[in-house]
């Protein structure tokens, strides 16, 4: 096990469980891992780095390279389509993918304006269903658009729908459920299969065991 590994880990929501995960497989992650502001973390003890990034990167850092491996939510895997291979799904930050809207929102003959983080499953989506909409790429706080007229419907992350509902929105139609993957770059898997099977291995008896 000599090769180092390099590991594209998602700030925010998903690193809390990600680094659970790890931890249960028996790698040793010290305290201030979690609370640490650097964004390369060295574990040397396990012969692995780590990479600190927005979430949405994740997929962009493993397709070149630069991190063997990566943890992004298939949302993320929808929107980038990076040339990247998913090796198991972690069952983390479970939550779906849906276009919602307000209660009275009609189907009307004209283009719909959509608003979404995720102009590339939304006008994908939309397309398969044979309606043909306008996207209007947003960054966050997707719910505003609906209320303030930006956009007709929105596509958007659903978990608990306290968001939805707190803003008087509801659930239209479901896309599709999301959980957190372990993507790997292809030559870094031809390179480094040994380590990289073993790391699977023992994360994926932690996820079936959970
Ligand atoms: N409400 C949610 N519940 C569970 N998982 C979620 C939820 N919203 C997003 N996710 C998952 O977490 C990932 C995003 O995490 P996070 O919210 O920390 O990032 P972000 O929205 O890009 O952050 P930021 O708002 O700082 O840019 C998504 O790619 C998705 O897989
Ligand atoms: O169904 P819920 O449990 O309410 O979760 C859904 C909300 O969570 C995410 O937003 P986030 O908190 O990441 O903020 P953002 O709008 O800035 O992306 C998502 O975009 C929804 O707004």
């Amino acid at each position: 096990m000599t090769e180092l590994l390099t590991i594209a880990m998602p700030k925010g929501r998903i690193f809390e469980e990600a680094a659970q995960l790890l931890r249960q497989a028996g790698f040793q992650l010290p305290p201030e891992f979690d609370d640490s502001r650097k964004l390369i973390v060295d574990i040397p003890e396990e012969n692995m780095r780590f990479i600190l990034a927005k979430p949405m990167d994740v997929t962009t850092y493993v397709e070149y390279g630069v991190a063997d491996l990566g943890i992004a939510g298939k949302d993320v895997m929808l929107e980038e389509e990076r040339d990247v291979y998913e090796l198991l799904d972690l069952q983390i930050s479970k939550c779906h993918l849906a276009v919602a809207g307000l209660p009275n929102a009609k189907k009307s003959e004209i283009a719909q304006k959509v608003a979404t983080k995720y102009p590339n499953v939304a006008s994908t989506y939309f397309r398969e269903q044979g309606e043909q909409v306008e996207i209007i790429k947003l960054n966050g706080s997707i719910e505003l658009a609906p209320l303030i007229g930006l956009a007709d419907r929105i596509v958007d992350i659903v978990s608990t729908g306290r968001t939805l509902q707190e803003n008087g929105l509801v659930e239209l139609e479901h896309i599709g459920d999301i959980t957190s993957r372990l993507i790997v770059n292809p030559v870094s898997y031809r390179l480094k299969d040994e380590r990289i099977d073993d790391l699977v291995n023992r994360l994926s008896k932690v996820v079936e065991a959970s």
